[in-house]
Protein backbone atom coordinates (compact mmCIF):
# COMPACT_ATOMS: atom_id res chain seq x y z
CA UNK A 1 0.00 0.00 0.00
CA UNK A 2 1.81 3.49 -0.94
CA UNK A 3 0.15 4.70 2.35
CA UNK A 4 2.14 2.75 4.43
CA UNK A 5 5.25 4.91 4.28
CA UNK A 6 3.20 8.11 5.30
CA UNK A 7 2.08 6.04 8.18
CA UNK A 8 5.47 4.46 9.78
CA UNK A 9 6.74 7.93 8.78
CA UNK A 10 3.81 9.54 11.20
CA UNK A 11 4.00 6.72 13.92
CA UNK A 12 7.62 7.65 14.33
CA UNK A 13 6.47 11.45 14.49
CA UNK A 14 4.11 11.15 17.12
CA UNK A 15 6.05 8.70 19.10
CA UNK A 16 8.56 11.80 18.99
CA UNK A 17 5.60 14.03 20.19
CA UNK A 18 4.94 11.64 22.92
CA UNK A 19 8.37 11.42 24.42
CA UNK A 20 8.96 15.33 24.14
CA UNK A 21 5.60 16.05 25.64
CA UNK A 22 4.04 17.91 23.12
CA UNK A 23 1.62 15.43 22.10
CA UNK A 24 -1.98 16.62 22.51
CA UNK A 25 -4.14 14.09 24.17
CA UNK A 26 -7.93 15.38 24.04
CA UNK A 27 -9.73 14.74 27.67
CA UNK A 28 -13.34 13.90 27.41
CA UNK A 29 -16.12 15.95 29.01
CA UNK A 30 -19.47 14.02 30.28
CA UNK A 31 -21.43 17.26 30.41
CA UNK A 32 -22.22 20.62 29.04
CA UNK A 33 -19.54 23.46 28.79
CA UNK A 34 -19.14 25.05 32.19
CA UNK A 35 -17.61 25.91 35.29
CA UNK A 36 -17.85 22.66 36.65
CA UNK A 37 -18.11 19.84 33.97
CA UNK A 38 -17.91 15.94 34.77
CA UNK A 39 -14.18 14.09 33.52
CA UNK A 40 -13.95 10.67 33.87
CA UNK A 41 -17.25 10.59 36.10
CA UNK A 42 -15.95 13.26 38.31
CA UNK A 43 -17.50 16.83 39.10
CA UNK A 44 -14.09 19.30 38.32
CA UNK A 45 -13.86 23.16 38.06
CA UNK A 46 -13.37 23.91 35.14
CA UNK A 47 -10.82 26.96 33.99
CA UNK A 48 -9.68 26.33 30.92
CA UNK A 49 -12.74 27.22 28.43
CA UNK A 50 -12.96 30.75 26.95
CA UNK A 51 -16.30 31.57 28.78
CA UNK A 52 -15.50 34.70 30.25
CA UNK A 53 -18.66 35.77 31.36
CA UNK A 54 -20.35 32.09 31.70
CA UNK A 55 -22.90 32.83 28.70
CA UNK A 56 -21.69 29.31 27.06
CA UNK A 57 -25.05 27.26 27.68
CA UNK A 58 -27.02 29.71 29.27
CA UNK A 59 -30.99 29.35 29.21
CA UNK A 60 -31.60 32.12 26.97
CA UNK A 61 -29.05 31.47 24.51
CA UNK A 62 -29.75 28.22 24.63
CA UNK A 63 -33.68 29.13 23.82
CA UNK A 64 -32.98 31.58 21.48
CA UNK A 65 -30.79 28.85 19.84
CA UNK A 66 -33.46 26.06 19.65
CA UNK A 67 -36.32 28.99 18.71
CA UNK A 68 -33.41 29.66 15.57
CA UNK A 69 -33.82 26.06 14.44
CA UNK A 70 -37.95 26.06 14.51
CA UNK A 71 -38.51 29.35 12.82
CA UNK A 72 -35.56 28.74 10.71
CA UNK A 73 -34.80 25.59 10.34
CA UNK A 74 -31.42 23.45 10.88
CA UNK A 75 -29.42 24.36 7.77
CA UNK A 76 -29.44 26.33 4.35
CA UNK A 77 -27.55 23.56 2.37
CA UNK A 78 -25.98 26.69 0.70
CA UNK A 79 -23.55 29.12 0.46
CA UNK A 80 -24.06 32.75 1.38
CA UNK A 81 -24.68 34.42 -2.25
CA UNK A 82 -26.22 31.34 -3.85
CA UNK A 83 -29.45 30.80 -1.79
CA UNK A 84 -27.80 30.67 2.06
CA UNK A 85 -28.89 34.15 3.00
CA UNK A 86 -32.23 34.16 5.34
CA UNK A 87 -33.30 37.75 6.84
CA UNK A 88 -31.94 36.63 10.50
CA UNK A 89 -27.81 36.50 8.83
CA UNK A 90 -28.60 40.04 7.74
CA UNK A 91 -30.29 41.00 11.04
CA UNK A 92 -27.12 39.69 13.04
CA UNK A 93 -24.46 41.46 10.82
CA UNK A 94 -26.16 44.48 11.07
CA UNK A 95 -26.44 43.70 14.94
CA UNK A 96 -23.05 43.45 14.70
CA UNK A 97 -21.73 46.40 13.29
CA UNK A 98 -23.68 48.54 15.46
CA UNK A 99 -22.35 46.98 18.64
CA UNK A 100 -19.15 47.61 17.44
CA UNK A 101 -20.07 51.04 15.79
CA UNK A 102 -19.08 50.24 11.96
CA UNK A 103 -20.80 50.39 8.77
CA UNK A 104 -21.69 46.49 8.25
CA UNK A 105 -20.06 43.08 9.14
CA UNK A 106 -19.80 39.36 7.47
CA UNK A 107 -20.67 36.31 9.07
CA UNK A 108 -17.89 33.33 8.39
CA UNK A 109 -18.56 30.08 9.67
CA UNK A 110 -15.36 30.85 12.26
CA UNK A 111 -13.07 33.86 13.16
CA UNK A 112 -10.07 31.31 11.77
CA UNK A 113 -12.28 31.69 8.63
CA UNK A 114 -12.69 35.57 8.73
CA UNK A 115 -9.23 36.16 9.67
CA UNK A 116 -8.20 33.70 6.61
CA UNK A 117 -10.47 35.44 4.31
CA UNK A 118 -9.23 39.03 5.12
CA UNK A 119 -6.07 39.32 3.65
CA UNK A 120 -5.75 38.48 0.00
CA UNK A 121 -9.11 40.11 -1.31
CA UNK A 122 -7.96 43.45 0.46
CA UNK A 123 -4.20 43.63 -0.21
CA UNK A 124 -1.95 42.73 -3.34
CA UNK A 125 1.87 42.97 -3.76
CA UNK A 126 2.13 46.59 -3.60
CA UNK A 127 0.79 46.64 0.25
CA UNK A 128 2.07 45.50 3.16
CA UNK A 129 0.59 44.05 6.44
CA UNK A 130 2.73 44.89 10.03
CA UNK A 131 1.86 41.52 11.84
CA UNK A 132 3.14 41.14 15.98
CA UNK A 133 5.14 37.93 15.81
CA UNK A 134 2.85 37.15 18.85
CA UNK A 135 -0.51 36.93 16.39
CA UNK A 136 -3.25 33.98 16.28
CA UNK A 137 -2.51 31.35 14.20
CA UNK A 138 -5.47 32.05 11.97
CA UNK A 139 -4.10 35.20 11.40
CA UNK A 140 -0.48 34.15 10.38
CA UNK A 141 -2.51 31.65 7.54
CA UNK A 142 -4.73 34.88 6.51
CA UNK A 143 -1.19 36.80 5.77
CA UNK A 144 0.42 33.73 3.85
CA UNK A 145 -2.23 33.13 1.70
CA UNK A 146 -1.71 36.88 1.00
CA UNK A 147 0.45 38.58 -2.01
CA UNK A 148 1.21 41.28 -0.08
CA UNK A 149 4.45 42.60 1.71
CA UNK A 150 5.14 41.39 5.59
CA UNK A 151 6.65 42.87 8.14
CA UNK A 152 6.43 40.73 11.36
CA UNK A 153 7.44 43.34 14.36
CA UNK A 154 8.49 42.50 17.96
CA UNK A 155 5.68 41.72 20.57
CA UNK A 156 3.72 45.25 21.44
CA UNK A 157 7.22 46.85 20.42
CA UNK A 158 6.66 50.10 19.37
CA UNK A 159 9.80 50.92 18.21
CA UNK A 160 10.10 47.88 16.07
CA UNK A 161 6.52 48.36 14.58
CA UNK A 162 7.56 52.28 13.24
CA UNK A 163 10.80 51.26 11.42
CA UNK A 164 8.51 48.46 9.78
CA UNK A 165 6.69 51.21 8.96
CA UNK A 166 9.42 53.15 7.58
CA UNK A 167 10.29 50.48 5.84
CA UNK A 168 6.67 49.61 4.18
CA UNK A 169 6.25 53.90 3.73
CA UNK A 170 5.93 53.43 -0.04
CA UNK A 171 3.66 50.20 -0.44
CA UNK A 172 0.39 51.43 -1.49
CA UNK A 173 -1.87 50.57 1.44
CA UNK A 174 -0.33 49.49 4.68
CA UNK A 175 -2.44 47.49 7.18
CA UNK A 176 -1.53 46.92 10.71
CA UNK A 177 -2.83 43.72 12.25
CA UNK A 178 -2.78 42.78 15.59
CA UNK A 179 -4.37 40.61 18.60
CA UNK A 180 -6.18 42.89 20.96
CA UNK A 181 -5.97 40.53 23.79
CA UNK A 182 -3.19 37.83 22.98
CA UNK A 183 -4.57 34.51 23.85
CA UNK A 184 -1.74 32.93 25.53
CA UNK A 185 -0.29 35.79 27.10
CA UNK A 186 -3.06 37.68 28.83
CA UNK A 187 -1.68 41.03 27.79
CA UNK A 188 -3.33 43.89 25.59
CA UNK A 189 -2.09 45.13 22.31
CA UNK A 190 -1.00 48.55 22.89
CA UNK A 191 -3.83 49.51 20.80
CA UNK A 192 -3.64 53.59 21.09
CA UNK A 193 0.15 53.45 20.09
CA UNK A 194 -0.63 51.99 17.26
CA UNK A 195 -3.24 54.10 15.97
CA UNK A 196 -1.40 56.97 16.64
CA UNK A 197 1.47 55.36 14.03
CA UNK A 198 -1.05 54.30 11.91
CA UNK A 199 -1.87 57.86 11.53
CA UNK A 200 1.42 59.47 10.99
CA UNK A 201 1.50 56.43 8.50
CA UNK A 202 -1.62 56.80 7.04
CA UNK A 203 -2.10 52.73 7.83
CA UNK A 204 -5.17 50.60 8.56
CA UNK A 205 -5.76 49.44 11.75
CA UNK A 206 -6.99 45.87 11.96
CA UNK A 207 -7.78 44.02 15.36
CA UNK A 208 -8.87 40.49 16.40
CA UNK A 209 -10.97 40.85 19.17
CA UNK A 210 -11.54 36.91 20.01
CA UNK A 211 -10.40 37.09 23.71
CA UNK A 212 -11.72 41.05 24.32
CA UNK A 213 -15.28 40.75 22.65
CA UNK A 214 -18.03 40.52 25.25
CA UNK A 215 -16.24 40.67 28.38
CA UNK A 216 -13.82 43.71 28.19
CA UNK A 217 -14.95 47.20 28.05
CA UNK A 218 -17.68 48.88 29.90
CA UNK A 219 -20.33 47.80 27.36
CA UNK A 220 -18.42 44.72 26.44
CA UNK A 221 -17.40 46.05 23.12
CA UNK A 222 -14.08 44.42 23.52
CA UNK A 223 -10.36 45.41 23.85
CA UNK A 224 -10.79 48.70 21.56
CA UNK A 225 -13.30 49.85 23.97
CA UNK A 226 -11.22 49.02 27.39
CA UNK A 227 -8.66 50.78 25.55
CA UNK A 228 -10.65 53.51 24.25
CA UNK A 229 -9.92 53.62 20.70
CA UNK A 230 -13.29 51.73 19.01
CA UNK A 231 -13.74 54.71 17.02
CA UNK A 232 -10.09 54.49 15.54
CA UNK A 233 -9.72 51.04 14.62
CA UNK A 234 -10.81 49.97 10.63
CA UNK A 235 -11.23 46.26 11.16
CA UNK A 236 -12.26 43.98 14.12
CA UNK A 237 -12.51 40.54 13.84
CA UNK A 238 -14.19 38.20 16.18
CA UNK A 239 -15.70 35.01 17.59
CA UNK A 240 -19.32 33.70 18.14
CA UNK A 241 -17.40 30.84 19.84
CA UNK A 242 -16.18 32.09 22.98
CA UNK A 243 -17.70 34.50 25.45
CA UNK A 244 -20.99 35.09 23.05
CA UNK A 245 -22.51 32.19 23.68
CA UNK A 246 -19.74 29.68 23.19
CA UNK A 247 -20.79 27.88 19.65
CA UNK A 248 -19.19 28.91 16.89
CA UNK A 249 -19.65 31.55 14.11
CA UNK A 250 -17.04 34.15 12.67
CA UNK A 251 -17.97 37.94 12.15
CA UNK A 252 -15.64 40.67 10.44
CA UNK A 253 -16.82 44.24 11.43
CA UNK A 254 -15.51 47.37 9.18
CA UNK A 255 -16.65 50.11 6.78
CA UNK A 256 -19.15 49.38 4.33
CA UNK A 257 -17.10 49.02 1.35
CA UNK A 258 -14.62 46.67 3.47
CA UNK A 259 -17.63 44.43 3.81
CA UNK A 260 -19.71 44.23 0.65
CA UNK A 261 -16.03 43.73 -0.91
CA UNK A 262 -15.27 40.71 1.37
CA UNK A 263 -18.73 39.36 0.71
CA UNK A 264 -17.67 39.46 -3.13
CA UNK A 265 -14.28 38.40 -2.91
CA UNK A 266 -13.62 36.43 0.30
CA UNK A 267 -12.63 32.86 -0.01
CA UNK A 268 -14.08 31.29 3.00
CA UNK A 269 -17.11 33.09 3.13
CA UNK A 270 -18.26 32.51 -1.14
CA UNK A 271 -16.91 28.56 -1.10
CA UNK A 272 -18.60 27.53 2.21
CA UNK A 273 -21.51 26.94 3.62
CA UNK A 274 -23.76 29.60 5.73
CA UNK A 275 -23.80 30.17 9.39
CA UNK A 276 -26.09 27.64 10.73
CA UNK A 277 -29.78 29.97 11.61
CA UNK A 278 -29.44 28.41 15.14
CA UNK A 279 -26.56 29.38 16.07
CA UNK A 280 -26.78 33.01 14.20
CA UNK A 281 -30.44 33.20 16.81
CA UNK A 282 -27.96 32.52 19.89
CA UNK A 283 -25.18 35.01 18.61
CA UNK A 284 -27.40 37.57 18.78
CA UNK A 285 -29.34 36.78 22.11
CA UNK A 286 -25.80 36.51 23.30
CA UNK A 287 -24.74 40.12 22.31
CA UNK A 288 -28.09 41.61 23.72
CA UNK A 289 -26.86 39.55 27.17
CA UNK A 290 -23.99 41.16 26.78
CA UNK A 291 -24.40 44.82 26.56
CA UNK A 292 -26.29 44.83 29.99
CA UNK A 293 -24.15 42.34 31.70
CA UNK A 294 -22.54 45.10 34.01
CA UNK A 295 -22.46 43.00 36.54
CA UNK A 296 -20.90 39.66 35.30
CA UNK A 297 -17.68 41.98 34.21
CA UNK A 298 -17.58 43.33 37.46
CA UNK A 299 -17.51 40.19 38.66
CA UNK A 300 -14.92 39.13 36.12
CA UNK A 301 -12.89 41.38 37.09
CA UNK A 302 -12.58 40.65 40.54
CA UNK A 303 -12.23 37.11 40.37
CA UNK A 304 -9.66 37.23 38.30
CA UNK A 305 -7.72 39.66 40.69
CA UNK A 306 -8.28 37.01 43.42
CA UNK A 307 -7.16 34.18 41.54
CA UNK A 308 -3.71 36.20 40.26
CA UNK A 309 -3.05 37.49 44.02
CA UNK A 310 -3.27 34.24 45.64
CA UNK A 311 -0.89 32.04 42.96
CA UNK A 312 1.40 34.99 43.10
CA UNK A 313 1.46 34.77 46.57
CA UNK A 314 2.09 31.68 46.87
CA UNK A 315 5.29 31.86 44.76
CA UNK A 316 4.02 31.40 40.79
CA UNK A 317 5.04 33.35 37.59
CA UNK A 318 2.30 35.17 35.83
CA UNK A 319 3.26 36.97 32.91
CA UNK A 320 1.08 40.67 33.87
CA UNK A 321 -1.88 41.85 31.99
CA UNK A 322 -5.14 43.22 32.76
CA UNK A 323 -7.81 40.02 31.49
CA UNK A 324 -8.83 37.06 32.72
CA UNK A 325 -5.96 35.14 30.72
CA UNK A 326 -3.38 34.37 33.40
CA UNK A 327 -0.64 32.19 32.08
CA UNK A 328 1.48 30.70 34.99
CA UNK A 329 4.52 29.87 32.68
CA UNK A 330 6.51 26.82 33.74
CA UNK A 331 8.97 26.21 30.56
CA UNK A 332 9.23 22.76 30.47
CA UNK A 333 6.37 21.17 28.31
CA UNK A 334 6.45 17.63 30.30
CA UNK A 335 6.48 19.52 33.89
CA UNK A 336 3.59 22.05 32.30
CA UNK A 337 1.04 18.53 31.25
CA UNK A 338 2.55 16.70 34.04
CA UNK A 339 0.51 19.60 36.39
CA UNK A 340 -2.42 19.95 34.52
CA UNK A 341 -2.50 16.23 34.99
CA UNK A 342 -2.03 16.05 39.02
CA UNK A 343 -4.31 19.33 39.30
CA UNK A 344 -7.23 17.20 37.38
CA UNK A 345 -6.69 14.87 40.03
CA UNK A 346 -7.45 17.25 42.72
CA UNK A 347 -10.32 18.46 40.32
CA UNK A 348 -8.99 21.24 39.21
CA UNK A 349 -9.34 21.47 35.21
CA UNK A 350 -6.56 22.89 32.85
CA UNK A 351 -4.28 22.29 30.09
CA UNK A 352 -0.65 22.35 29.91
CA UNK A 353 0.43 24.59 26.19
CA UNK A 354 3.44 24.09 24.46
CA UNK A 355 4.78 24.34 20.65
CA UNK A 356 3.45 24.95 18.30
CA UNK A 357 0.59 27.00 20.51
CA UNK A 358 3.19 28.83 22.25
CA UNK A 359 7.07 29.37 21.23
CA UNK A 360 9.39 26.38 22.08
CA UNK A 361 10.45 26.68 26.06
CA UNK A 362 7.81 28.67 26.67
CA UNK A 363 5.55 25.61 28.07
CA UNK A 364 2.51 27.06 30.58
CA UNK A 365 -0.29 26.06 31.95
CA UNK A 366 -3.39 28.94 30.76
CA UNK A 367 -6.02 29.79 33.64
CA UNK A 368 -9.35 31.11 32.03
CA UNK A 369 -10.88 32.89 35.20
CA UNK A 370 -14.94 32.62 34.17
CA UNK A 371 -17.62 35.69 36.03
CA UNK A 372 -19.44 32.19 36.50
CA UNK A 373 -16.76 30.95 39.16
CA UNK A 374 -17.44 31.08 42.92
CA UNK A 375 -14.64 32.74 45.46
CA UNK A 376 -14.63 29.41 47.15
CA UNK A 377 -13.81 27.74 43.51
CA UNK A 378 -11.25 29.99 42.96
CA UNK A 379 -9.84 29.41 46.87
CA UNK A 380 -9.89 25.75 45.86
CA UNK A 381 -7.32 25.95 42.30
CA UNK A 382 -4.93 28.23 44.21
CA UNK A 383 -4.48 25.54 46.91
CA UNK A 384 -4.17 22.75 44.53
CA UNK A 385 -1.91 24.72 42.51
CA UNK A 386 0.40 25.75 45.67
CA UNK A 387 0.30 21.21 46.49
CA UNK A 388 1.02 20.11 42.96
CA UNK A 389 3.45 23.41 42.59
CA UNK A 390 5.32 21.90 46.08
CA UNK A 391 5.31 18.24 44.60
CA UNK A 392 6.90 19.22 41.16
CA UNK A 393 9.84 21.31 42.57
CA UNK A 394 7.81 24.46 40.41
CA UNK A 395 7.79 25.90 43.99
CA UNK A 396 10.28 25.83 46.71
C1 LIG B 1 4.41 30.87 13.64
C2 LIG B 1 4.31 29.37 13.63
C3 LIG B 1 3.59 28.93 12.39
C4 LIG B 1 5.68 28.76 13.73
O1 LIG B 1 6.20 28.42 12.53
P1 LIG B 1 7.74 28.51 12.24
O2 LIG B 1 7.94 27.58 11.14
O3 LIG B 1 8.54 28.40 13.46
O4 LIG B 1 7.85 30.03 11.86
P2 LIG B 1 8.36 30.74 10.57
O5 LIG B 1 9.07 31.93 11.09
O6 LIG B 1 9.11 29.82 9.66
O7 LIG B 1 7.05 31.20 9.85
C5 LIG B 1 6.21 30.32 9.15
C6 LIG B 1 5.36 31.14 8.20
O8 LIG B 1 4.42 31.92 8.95
C7 LIG B 1 4.61 33.32 8.67
N1 LIG B 1 4.49 33.99 9.96
C8 LIG B 1 5.05 33.59 11.11
N2 LIG B 1 4.70 34.43 12.10
C9 LIG B 1 3.92 35.39 11.55
C10 LIG B 1 3.25 36.52 12.08
N3 LIG B 1 3.30 36.83 13.35
N4 LIG B 1 2.51 37.25 11.23
C11 LIG B 1 2.43 36.95 9.93
N5 LIG B 1 3.03 35.88 9.38
C12 LIG B 1 3.78 35.11 10.18
C13 LIG B 1 5.99 33.45 8.07
O9 LIG B 1 6.07 34.59 7.23
C14 LIG B 1 6.13 32.13 7.32
O10 LIG B 1 5.41 32.23 6.12
P3 LIG B 1 5.81 31.34 4.82
O11 LIG B 1 5.59 29.92 5.17
O12 LIG B 1 4.89 31.84 3.75
O13 LIG B 1 7.24 31.69 4.56
C15 LIG B 1 3.61 28.83 14.88
O14 LIG B 1 4.38 29.20 15.98
C16 LIG B 1 2.21 29.29 15.07
O15 LIG B 1 1.29 28.80 14.45
N6 LIG B 1 2.03 30.26 16.00
C17 LIG B 1 0.74 30.71 16.37
C18 LIG B 1 0.26 29.91 17.54
C19 LIG B 1 -1.00 30.44 18.09
O16 LIG B 1 -1.86 30.93 17.41
N7 LIG B 1 -1.13 30.35 19.41
C20 LIG B 1 -2.26 30.84 20.04
C21 LIG B 1 -3.35 29.84 19.99
S1 LIG B 1 -4.61 30.32 21.04
C1 LIG C 1 -7.12 35.09 18.79
C2 LIG C 1 -7.97 34.07 18.10
N1 LIG C 1 -8.37 34.31 16.83
C3 LIG C 1 -9.11 33.42 16.15
C4 LIG C 1 -9.51 32.24 16.73
C5 LIG C 1 -10.37 31.33 15.95
O1 LIG C 1 -11.71 31.56 16.31
P1 LIG C 1 -12.83 30.48 15.94
O2 LIG C 1 -12.85 29.47 17.03
O3 LIG C 1 -14.09 31.27 15.83
O4 LIG C 1 -12.40 29.90 14.65
C6 LIG C 1 -9.12 31.94 18.04
C7 LIG C 1 -9.46 30.67 18.71
O5 LIG C 1 -10.44 30.01 18.54
C8 LIG C 1 -8.33 32.89 18.73
O6 LIG C 1 -7.92 32.64 19.98
C1 LIG D 1 -6.01 27.45 20.93
C2 LIG D 1 -6.81 28.50 20.32
O1 LIG D 1 -6.54 28.96 19.25
C3 LIG D 1 -8.06 28.97 21.00
N1 LIG D 1 -8.61 30.04 20.29
C4 LIG D 1 -7.88 29.44 22.40
O2 LIG D 1 -7.30 30.50 22.62
O3 LIG D 1 -8.38 28.76 23.28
Amino acid sequence: MPSAKLTEYLRDQLADLKAKGLYKAERRIETPQKSTITVNGREVINFCANNYLGLANHPQVVEAAEKGLKEWGYGLSSVRFICGTQSIHRQCEQQIAKFFGKGDSILYISCFDANGGLFEPLLSDQDAILSDELNHASIIDGVRLCKAQRFRYKHSDMADLKAKLEEAKNCRFKMIFTDSVFSMDGDLAKLPEICDLADQYDAIVAIDDCHGTGHLGANGRGGAEELGVLDRIDIITGTLGKTLGGASGGFTAASAEIVDWLKNRSRPYLFSNSVPPSLVAAGMKAIELVETSGELRTKSKSNTKRMRSGLEAAGFTIKPGPTPILPVMLGDAAVASKMADELLTRGIYVIGFSFPVVPHGQARIRLQVSAAHTEEQIDAAIAAFTEVGKKLGVLK
